[in-house]
């Protein structure tokens, strides 16, 4: 890099000695010019290769990328100037090239410098190239998602250009009325001035507000596409997927982040679009008020770039945090709403504030940090536009006096100005917060891109399904603990016998259950179904052959039917009634408020635990499962109905797993496993296990303390 700007500073100064050289050139020659834009474009042909000599000697015929784009500046940049000014002259003059004024040379090398650092810096640095490769690719794959609005794209698009155009000559117009004011003008050609501006505007609100209700609409569509995908590809995810990412943080991603993916790359394309082709014709009518006007304004760009990609860089990690922060507070609040019995229980509301508390804490620090950058970034911003300002007056009083500049024209010049300015900054601004959504749009694009980690369910959905479950050495290890919850398990369920699984606390009962539901896949062994592994199961079949009824079912908010007949297709209120008479409930449930119709509050909220549980029993038992698994379904039913429901579900010759705290359902079992960390230590009928005075009998009074 020190020898890059070594070469560079040597090249600049040789560049001043040929510019001071032509300068002494004319002026001992008493040239005013030399020689016409051609002059402009010879001398900057032959610079060119005076300086291609001279880096090649610097650099022993290599030189560096930097220092070739400096010399095209350098050469270059003057003639292009030059070449546009003359072509935006409104009456063209017969060009006479630069005259011999030191301060105009030195004004074109101070530009060319100026444009190859923002260049070099902003625009095509080393720094992170890479990063800016990833950021590319990550915004042309958001574009993508926007193919199938091009149509409505393409009409914004023309409404914003056409919007822009009549936007852009709305001061020029403004300014010739004005200079008509005072003029000997004709009334009729000063009507016909002001209907022309009438008509501009009316444009300009026409098709500004087309533009803008489209880009809407498609941002509106844009949004429910990418929701629907994301939201889609989270429920393929397997159950660590959801252990390992909060709620709190994948809601903000779902919602906060797509939205704000949407808005800043529709919207900033949008304005991107619309202040770059604003600038460029508005550039052009300043530039046929007056150069020297332009160039001032033209100096704030750069210096502007300056500070707001500094203040970007400060800012960036700023973002993130609060991202973080936001994310994190709503997950306190959603988990201590959520779980206010046991925190009102156990009197935590005090803790749970102060963790609260803690949290914003750290928000408001965060927030604090970006308002006094925001603050100091602003001030800096608003010195540096104050002093071009006074700049600008002192030299359109001079072109005034000259009178090489009208009132109407300054004023326009003004209008123009101040717009100018704002375009500036709003592409500025828009590249800056393209950026910080970089982040965002990758984090987002990490999970659509996610393959799920577990095997995809076949296509096997069989008429008739026996039930035969068989656990063929399985070992399993929840992917967050190094230790393994089963070791090499092995169990059979037979069809129309009831099975119970027993063990103390963290014997991996559940586990077993978790595997059999497919919630997780085993490291080792297999389980299979009538012969064949779980996963060749159809999914939607699959979930329908096996029930699972848990000691604390979740449901959902809505009716008594809607929770019954959850995830089935075809379900008939009668075949509700049916299987709710099964097991003694029909009369109980039609006697509510509004019977199977009755809503049951937010996650069955308004049920005693005892009816939930019926709930659950009732919405399995309908999906006509050919294996049940009941993991303490019925410890909050009364004895009479745990008998009930037992029975019938036995008299169905259905497969029964009985995840068992409970003395009287094991008894009832025709097969007891008992379970010690994972691994099988007896097995048999309640009978044999206690005839061999092992650990189950031993436990038994520990296990069952309800007897
Ligand atoms: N989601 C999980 N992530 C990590 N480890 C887990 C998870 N669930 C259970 N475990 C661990 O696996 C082991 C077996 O737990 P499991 O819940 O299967 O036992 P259990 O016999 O059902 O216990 P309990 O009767 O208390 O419900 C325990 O060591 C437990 O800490």
């Amino acid at each position: 890099m020190k020898k890059v700007a070594v070469c560079g500073l040597f090249v600049v100064l040789f560049d001043i000695v040929l510019r001071l050289a032509l300068w002494a050139g004319l002026v001992l020659l008493k040239c005013s010019g030399c020689g016409g834009l051609a002059g402009v474009w010879a001398f900057g042909a032959v610079k060119w290769v005076a300086l291609h000599v001279f880096t090649s000697l610097l650099t022993d015929g290599k030189p560096q990328a930097e220092i070739h784009r400096l010399v095209a500046l350098l050469c270059l940049l003057s003639p292009v100037l030059e070449s546009g000014r003359s072509l935006t002259m409104s009456v063209p003059e017969p060009y006479v090239g630069p005259p011999p004024d030191l301060s105009r040379l030195l004004l074109g090398l101070m530009s060319s410098l100026l444009a190859c650092v923002v260049w070099e810096k902003f625009l095509c640095g080393d720094d992170g190239k890479s990063d800016k490769l990833d950021a590319r690719q990550l915004l042309m794959r958001m574009l993508k998602y926007f193919k199938p609005d091009s149509l409505y794209l393409m009409a914004a698009f023309s409404f914003l250009i056409l919007g822009v155009v009549c936007d852009t000559y709305i001061p020029l117009y403004q300014g010739r009325v004005i200079d008509m004011l005072g003029g000997q003008v004709l009334h009729t050609g000063f009507c016909y001035a002001v209907g022309q501006l009438a008509l501009l505007s009316l444009g300009s609100a026409l098709f500004s507000g087309l533009r803008g209700g489209i880009f809407m609409c498609t941002l509106a569509r844009l949004n429910k596409r990418l929701k629907h995908l994301l939201f889609h590809t989270l429920l393929q995810q397997e159950v660590h997927f959801f252990e390992e990412n909060k709620p709190g943080p994948l809601s903000s991603r779902l919602h906060s982040d797509v939205d704000r993916m949407g808005r800043t790359v529709a919207l900033n394309a949008n304005a991107i679009v619309r202040s770059t082709v604003k600038t460029c014709l508005m550039l052009r009518v300043m530039l046929g008020l007056s150069w020297e006007l332009t160039v001032l304004t033209c100096i704030e760009m750069p210096l502007l770039a300056v500070l707001q990609n500094k203040y970007i860089t400060l800012t960036k990690e700023l973002k993130e945090q609060t991202q973080n922060c936001q994310a994190k507070n709503k997950d306190l609040a959603l988990q201590t709403v959520s779980a206010i019995h046991t925190v009102r229980s156990f009197k935590g509301e005090k803790d749970e504030l102060r963790r609260y508390v803690e949290a914003l804490d750290e928000m408001r620090n965060v927030k604090r940090h970006s308002g006094i950058y925001s603050a100091v970034f602003g001030l800096i911003r608003r010195l540096l536009s104050v002093g071009i300002k006074i700049l600008m007056l002192l030299q359109a009083r001079g072109l005034i006096l000259s009178g090489h500049l009208s009132i109407g024209s300054l004023v326009s010049f003004f209008l123009y100005q101040k717009p100018m300015s704002i375009n500036l900054r709003e592409i500025l601004y828009c590249y800056g917060e393209t950026a910080s959504t970089v982040g965002v749009i990758d984090k987002v694009f990490k999970y659509l891109d996610r393959t799920p980690q577990w095997k995809k369910a076949g296509g096997l959905a069989p008429e008739k399904l026996q039930g035969r479950i068989v656990f063929q050495g399985v070992t399993f290890t929840y992917p967050s603990t190094p230790e393994p919850a089963l070791k090499s398990f092995s169990m059979e369920l037979q069809p129309g016998k009831m099975t119970a699984l027993v063990g103390p606390s963290s014997s991996g009962k559940t586990s077993c259950v978790s595997l059999l539901k497919r919630l997780y896949e085993p490291q080792a062994g297999q389980i299979l179904l009538d012969d064949e592994p779980l996963h060749h199961y159809k999914h939607k079949y699959f979930h329908q052959k096996i029930a699972v009824v848990s000691q604390n079912p979740v449901l959902f908010s809505g009716s008594l039917k809607y929770n019954i007949e959850y995830g089935l297709e075809d379900c008939t209120t009668e075949k509700v009634k049916e299987t709710a008479e099964r097991v003694n409930a029909d009369k109980f449930l039609s006697e509510l408020e509004d019977g199977y119709d009755t809503d049951i509050g937010e996650g069955g909220a308004k049920l005693a635990s005892g009816l939930k549980q019926c709930v659950a029993i009732i919405r399995a038992l309908v999906r006509d499962p050919q294996v049940i698994i009941l993991d303490e379904a019925t410890s909050k039913l009364d004895v009479q109905a745990q008998h009930t429901v037992l029975q019938e579900i036995l008299s169905c010759g259905q497969t029964v797993l009985v995840v068992a705290h409970q003395l009287k359902t094991v008894e009832q079992a025709d097969h007891i496993v008992f379970l010690e960390r994972g691994v099988v230590v007896e097995q048999g009928t309640h009978q044999e296990l206690m005839a061999k005075r092992g650990r189950y009998y031993r436990l038994k009074e520990e296990l069952f303390s309800e007897k």
